[in-house]
């Protein structure tokens, strides 16, 4: 009578090499019995795959048992439908006497990936912001201001810099200056420079933005924050294509290409009377709106996972793959800071979590609705869930500072210096 071995367990590292080299691929023993599957894979069938049990329990062909017996032999791809839905295209490749490889490729529509497009670091596969990508190549060729417009970590900055990059000024000066980092006086210097003496601490003259950025680009970002006195001096540095510095008297010629950015509608500035409509139309000759994240849900799975592979090569933890309610959680999740979120939301779980798989509970507090309403059932006050190790792990990881530690754990610095508190008196 046959013996039936116990199925054995390819080493973790050996499933990682292969995820990286093959994407999605199935490993099942002589017995058919599955005893591996990548990350890929798993992503692409929306579920974990069990190990121990048999590949007709995962897989079933028209044709039965025959059909499956042929998929193995004779190493020819093959339409196979998924027991837990949709079709695949299979193909195995023969391990000698210790049983198969399959390697899986969607069905229908293209592979998951395909259609992906890295555009000057910002990654993605949707539709809209591809067209994007085009636009900005078109315009990138002109000398046409560009206004871009998009929430809080969409990417305007890498957009302003390919618009730069791919312009016939991109070999020369990209200066950047976001409008509302600075009180008023110390950005119309930062913009226009000053001449020693215009103020005290003008010790020597100062280019500022503008002339340093001569022969290149000037990206202004969150442009709708400018004062409306220095917007005044924008346009005039505009239409006459010179800056007079801050104390000084003669105009400066200067070369400057500018691209602005805002997350606001500069329309709607303009008719609050908060930006001037004359000064909007001289940004805005070709405007770029960049989708948010939740407006491009596709990106969000994969960009996780490309956050987590950056992760990998800097930490010691190996993420194999992201357990169904935390990517549920993540898919479903508003994103009001867009992918600069996302990536510190991976970064999160990635430090707080433990082991092999990305779970539901290693997100931030916000994605636990179950946790928010125990915590307002209860009255505790926000980020009262984290428990000792979270807290200690962020901290750690944060090189003992606090406000780097709040951001990785996802709550502001006052909630966690509350929960160090509450912790130092449960342990006191
Ligand atoms: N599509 C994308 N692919 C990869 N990384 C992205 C993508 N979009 C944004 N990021 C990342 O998100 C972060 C924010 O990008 P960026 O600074 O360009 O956004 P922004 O719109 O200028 O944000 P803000 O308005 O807050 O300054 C960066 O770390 C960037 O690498």
């Amino acid at each position: 009578m046959p013996t039936s071995r116990p199925p054995q367990r390819p080493p973790r590292l050996a499933l990682s090499a292969l995820d990286a080299l093959a994407g999605a691929v199935l490993l099942v023993d002589a017995e058919r019995r599955i005893v591996g599957a990548t990350f890929a894979l798993e992503i692409q069938l929306g579920a974990p795959v069990r190990e121990g049990t048999s590949l007709s329990e995962l897989l079933s062909l028209q044709g039965g048992a025959e059909r499956l017996d042929t998929l193995l032999t004779t190493g020819r791809e093959t339409t196979a439908k998924l027991r837990a839905g949709g079709t695949v295209r299979v193909r195995a490749i023969a391990l000698g006497k210790d049983g198969w490889a399959l390697t899986f490729r969607q069905d229908t529509s293209p592979p998951a990936l395909e259609g992906a497009e890295v555009f000057h670091g910002l990654w993605t596969q949707d539709a809209e912001l591809r067209r994007v990508f085009r636009i900005v190549e078109k315009v990138a060729r002109t000398e046409s201001s560009v206004l871009v417009r998009g929430e809080s970590g969409t990417g305007k900055e890498h957009i302003a810099h390919a618009l730069h990059e791919l312009s016939p000024r991109g070999k020369g000066p990209f200066r950047a200056i976001n409008c509302a980092a600075l009180p008023p006086n110390l950005l119309e210097s930062e913009l226009f420079g000053h001449v020693r003496g215009a103020f005290t601490g003008a010790v020597r003259d100062s280019p500022g933005h503008f002339r340093l950025a001569h022969g290149g680009s000037l990206f202004l970002d969150e442009v709708a924050e400018l004062p409306l006195d220095l917007q005044a001096k924008m346009l005039r540095v505009l239409e006459t294509r010179t800056v007079i510095p801050v104390g000084g008297r003669a105009p400066v010629p200067v070369d400057v290409r500018i691209i602005a950015a805002t997350h606001r509608a500069l329309r709607r500035e303009v008719e609050a009377g908060r930006f001037r409509a004359d000064l909007m139309y001289r940004l805005r000759v070709v405007p770029i709106f960049l989708p948010t994240l939740r407006e491009r849900r596709g990106d969000i799975l994969p960009l996780a996972l490309r956050f987590l592979d950056e992760l990998h090569q800097r930490g010691t933890r190996r993420v194999e793959r992201i357990a169904p309610g935390a990517r549920k959680l993540l898919e479903s999740h508003g994103w009001p800071g867009n992918v600069r979120e996302l990536r510190n939301v991976m970064e999160y779980a990635y430090v707080i979590g433990e082991g092999p798989v990305l779970r539901e509970v290693d997100l931030p507090p916000e994605f636990s609705e179950a946790k928010a309403r125990s915590s307002t059932a209860t009255g505790t006050t926000p980020g009262a869930t984290l428990d000792e190790d979270q807290v200690r792990a962020a901290l750690t990881r944060a090189g003992g500072n606090r406000s780097e530690a709040a951001r990785l754990l996802g709550v502001s610095r006052v909630t966690l210096w509350r929960r160090l508190r509450a912790l130092g008196e449960a342990a006191g």
